[in-house]
């Protein structure tokens, strides 16, 4: 009987993701549209159904398993920075001094830069763009993966593992310190208007270790945002304050969104997006109000 070698096994799969990468509507609109994942239709699509990033009052946003990108941009372009473009792609990965080509004369954004007599690389003219952007916006973005993030008007990028006290505790640092320096009001523990955590763990293959590390993903995550969302009634309005939450079909979802969401946010809205690949079984909560009953915020602490 033939048995298939894993190698030829893996090459077929590997060419039939190829084959279903070439017809993806959504991976030929992300080509086109500059996005750095095809992930990002996913919270456009979350967003303009539940509509809970796009309110003057919403400053500031944590994206949480951001790499490449793809959510964050959408993030920036609806707090205001950019006008629907991206950086383009070469200045967005990798711009340092060392790094930056030029880009051909026909494509530059700022035709010349007041002050930069001198510029062949164009470097003042990039700096003084990502400055104007940054100026456009309102409020900021922290975002946090194991793998990096390239330069995002709004956006500050924790790199290292969420599930680590220390770097919750970066992170925790850095929103105060942003708070203090651009928000009014007292900075307080709780100043996140949205959290967003697009992360999954890696696949193990065995079906009850996959489920379990996706749970504990949410309650860490979930955790995080007792701490630091702001309730509704502190911003005035009966959705804000909102968690999304990507997560795995489980019985033990079920129950954590009964036990832990439920009772504490107005709404719990279960979202398979149009671009979420129908053969996954990841869905998003999306979990707007966010209403701490009393005594249920934990005292402060890190995980
Ligand atoms: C589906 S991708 C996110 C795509 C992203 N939302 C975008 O639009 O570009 C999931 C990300 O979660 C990150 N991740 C998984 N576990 C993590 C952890 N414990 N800490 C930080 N990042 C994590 C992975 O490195 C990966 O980049």
């Amino acid at each position: 009987m033939f048995r298939p070698t894993l190698t030829a096994l893996s090459k077929k799969s590997s060419q039939a993701w190829v084959a279903r990468q070439g017809r993806d509507h959504f991976v030929k609109l992300r080509v086109a549209s500059q996005f750095k994942s095809r992930s990002a239709f996913k919270l456009i699509e979350l967003d303009d159904q539940l509509d809970f990033l796009k309110h003057p009052d919403v400053n500031v946003v944590v994206d949480l398993g951001a790499s490449p990108g793809g959510w964050s941009q959408v993030v920036s372009q609806r707090l205001g920075y950019g006008d629907g473009t991206q950086l383009e792609p070469e200045e967005d990965e990798h711009v340092t001094r060392e790094t930056f080509k030029p880009r051909p004369k026909k494509k530059r954004i700022m035709p010349s830069l007041p002050g930069s007599a001198y510029d062949p690389l164009n470097i003042d003219t990039i700096e003084h763009e990502i400055a104007q952007r940054e100026r456009a916006g309102h409020g900021f973005i922290v975002a946090v993966d194991l793998l990096p993030i390239g330069t995002i008007p709004g956006v500050r990028s924790v790199r290292g593992d969420f599930l680590q006290p220390e770097v919750n505790r970066e992170i925790q640092e850095l929103i105060w310190r942003r708070t203090k320096r651009d928000l009014p009001g007292p900075v307080s523990e709780a100043r996140v208007d949205v959290v967003l955590s697009d992360m999954a763990p890696n696949i193990s293959g065995h079906a009850i270790r996959d489920m379990e590390l996706s749970y504990d993903l949410c309650m860490a995550v979930l955790n995080f945002a007792k701490r630091n969302l702001r309730a509704a009634h502190e911003i005035g309005r009966p959705m804000g304050g909102a968690l999304v939450l990507k997560n795995f079909a489980s019985n033990a979802m079920a129950e954590f969104r009964r036990e832990h969401l439920e009772p504490y946010f107005h709404t719990v809205h279960s979202v398979k997006p149009q671009s979420s690949r129908s053969e996954s079984s990841e869905s998003y909560l999306v979990c707007r109000g966010w209403q701490p009953a009393d005594g249920f915020r934990p005292s402060f602490g890190f995980l």
